[in-house]
């Protein structure tokens, strides 16, 4: 078997009481793109320093092009491009000559420096502020610097955390395109908030959420979902479940009452096929209302919405009243 370009098995980390990252376990092939989703404070931070060996996991392991992120971290930063959260940059320095002294700490050899520096600058697109001080450069700029940065010593591996945090609509769009166009030649695992732009780049998604892998697919098998349909019918609620669980086109039906006479119904059918027009015409015959029918296509957010959604619902659910104390008073 081919050795995983990421490779974590059974990753904790604990801020003192903090569980951030709680037993992860997932493995990245050589050239996958792989979008690391999760919402603030889920452990996507603490487990991409922790693979990147600025910060040692409380328990488990984690090796990088087979280097083990704890006993190889050199050899393990020699396989990484890294592009942190916040990309620390020297204000005072112009874009060319803070690559160049990145590029030589990160041992580039002298000859062919350059057309490395120039390569990595037009693969980012910050060519044209190259002799630009730093600390004058808008925040989209700036972070394409610093994935120039990333790019210097040609690695296999980019670990890069919200790459996009901070930029608007068009650089966010750059930006995506530019490691979708390097995902063909490196393995990348990047973190972000951004859920429909991901949805145009990523190979596979992994979705963490307070510490916990929640969710992991390829973005074959999630477009190979099969879509499911919502309507919203006003009617008495008991007798329009009961005749949408009747119809014959219908494999499975999920229901949700919004109110005294409104429910919500979520279903697929067993061909597959979209029966919306002949549903809506048997709703109206009953002389039901029809507020809503729509197609729910498979979509990443849709499906970052229902992991995260069921926590959020697990937490907020009404907790049983305790069991009322046995009644002590003696009897009259
Ligand atoms: N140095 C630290 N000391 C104590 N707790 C920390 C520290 N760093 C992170 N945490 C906590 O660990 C948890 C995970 O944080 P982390 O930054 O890894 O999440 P994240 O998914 O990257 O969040 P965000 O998207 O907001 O950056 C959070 O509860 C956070 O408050």
């Amino acid at each position: 078997m081919q050795t995983p370009a990421i490779n974590v098995q059974n990753l904790s980390k604990n801020y003192g009481p903090v569980q951030a990252v709680d037993d992860v376990t997932f493995q990245v092939a050589p050239g996958e793109l792989v979008g690391f989703l999760g919402p603030n404070g889920a452990g996507k931070s603490t487990c991409m320093r922790i693979l990147t060996t600025w910060l040692p996991a409380s328990s488990g392991y984690a090796w990088l092009n087979g280097y083990d992120v704890m006993y190889q971290s050199m050899e393990v930063r020699k396989n990484i491009g890294y592009l942190p959260e916040s990309v620390p940059v020297y204000g005072e320095m112009r874009v060319r000559e803070y690559l160049a002294y990145r590029a030589k700490l990160k041992g580039v050899e002298r000859h062919g420096r350059s057309a490395r520096i120039d390569h990595c600058m037009a693969k980012c697109r910050v060519k044209e502020v190259q002799n630009r001080l730093l600390n004058t450069l808008s925040k989209g700029y700036r972070q394409r610097v610093g994935l120039a940065d990333t790019l210097l010593a040609d690695p296999p591996i980019l670990i890069l955390d919200e790459p996009t945090s901070g930029l608007d609509p068009v650089q966010i769009g750059e930006t995506l395109a530019t490691i979708k166009e390097l995902g063909g030649q490196h393995t990348i695992l990047f973190s972000t908030h951004v859920l429909p732009e991901v949805e145009k780049v990523y190979d596979r998604v992994i979705i963490i959420d307070k510490g916990r892998i929640k969710f992991d697919e390829t973005k074959k098998a999630i477009d190979s979902r099969e879509a499911s349909y919502l309507l919203e019918v006003r009617g008495p609620v008991e007798e329009t479940t009961k005749f949408m669980r009747e119809q014959p086109e219908l494999a499975s039906v999920e229901s949700t009452t919004i109110g005294s006479d409104l429910a919500a119904f979520e279903v697929r059918t067993r061909d597959h096929k979209d029966h919306r027009e002949a549903l809506a015409a048997r709703v109206v015959t009953k002389g039901w209302g029809l507020g809503r029918l729509e197609i729910r296509k498979p979509s990443l957010e849709a499906i970052f919405d229902d992991v995260v959604r069921q926590r959020y619902q697990a937490e907020t659910a009404p907790v049983a009243p305790p069991a009322a104390e046995p009644d002590k008073t003696p009897a009259a």
